[in-house]
């Protein structure tokens, strides 16, 4: 569980988080949404300590993570898997040295151990026999599966997604999307996603924030948000015709 209390977040007197106030439960797909520049970046780097906030706080389970020593915030972030926008695996590494990364920065494992562990996390994301291919030799989508073995080598509590399915198509998003929440129900890890994709939210939107220049403006479910009363949310999420139709045929 993640909680943040009243984070503010400014930069050079700019305000761009403004008292934002969620609570990310384990083992279900919590969404950041909101329009470009509304503020998911920068909520997404703070609560993973890559900002340091003005004021408020961020726990992670009943440990108030912004408040403690670097040491000790550094033992957290161990527990934390990281997708980045565009998978950001290492060009001159291939698929088994990109997965095996973490096991040699924090884990005194063996050689094969490791291989065994890389081998696992591969086959979990549904990837077989790249282990010696390099990123430039395999597709978008097998770059987003290879990103998700290396976020979870470690076993993490907690996963952090930025805008996971940028780039691919439609369909590869969905697989995607569905292995992140599988992986995320199985371990049992506190995730939150940040997308802009309106697949996304109505396929894994378990729990959505939807963030609105700064300020949280919306919460609730994939479900609640078809009969949603907002504006900002509606504008945001049926902004294309086909989805206004779509939501007008649902209600
Ligand atoms: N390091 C920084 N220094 C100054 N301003 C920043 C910095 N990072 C982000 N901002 C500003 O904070 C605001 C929110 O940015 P953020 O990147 O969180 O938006 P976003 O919702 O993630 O957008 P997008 O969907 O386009 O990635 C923007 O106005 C941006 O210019």
């Amino acid at each position: 569980m993640i909680r943040a209390e009243h984070i503010v977040k400014s930069f050079d007197g700019r305000v761009v988080l403004n008292d934002i106030s969620a609570d990310f439960a384990p083992g279900i797909t919590n969404l950041i949404i909101g329009q470009s520049g509304s503020g998911k970046t920068v909520l997404l780097k703070s609560l993973v300590g890559l900002h340091k906030i003005d004021s408020g706080n961020i726990y992670y389970n009943d440990v108030c993570f912004n408040r403690l020593p670097f040491k000790e915030r550094k033992a957290i972030r161990e527990e934390v898997g990281m997708i980045f926008q565009g998978g950001a695996l290492l060009d001159s590494s291939n698929v088994e040295e990109n997965v095996r990364l973490p096991l040699d920065l924090f884990t005194t494992m063996s050689m094969s151990e490791k291989r065994d562990r890389v081998n696992f996390c591969l086959k979990r994301v549904n990837l077989g026999d790249v282990n010696h291919l390099y990123p430039a030799e395999i597709s978008g989508g097998m770059i987003k599966r290879v990103a998700i073995a290396r976020a979870i080598v470690l076993n993490p509590k907690y996963l952090f997604c930025d805008e996971p399915n940028s780039g691919l198509d439609p369909m590869t998003s969905v697989l995607i999307d569905n292995l992140i929440q599988e992986i995320t129900q199985e371990y049992n890890i506190t995730t939150i996603i940040n997308t802009h994709d309106m697949n996304s939210v109505m396929e894994i939107g378990e729990h959505i924030i939807f963030i609105h220049q700064g300020q949280k403006w919306w919460e609730g479910t994939k479900h609640d948000i078809l009969h949603a009363d907002n504006r900002e949310l509606n504008d945001f999420v049926f902004a294309s015709a086909m989805a206004k139709r779509a939501r007008e045929v649902e209600m």
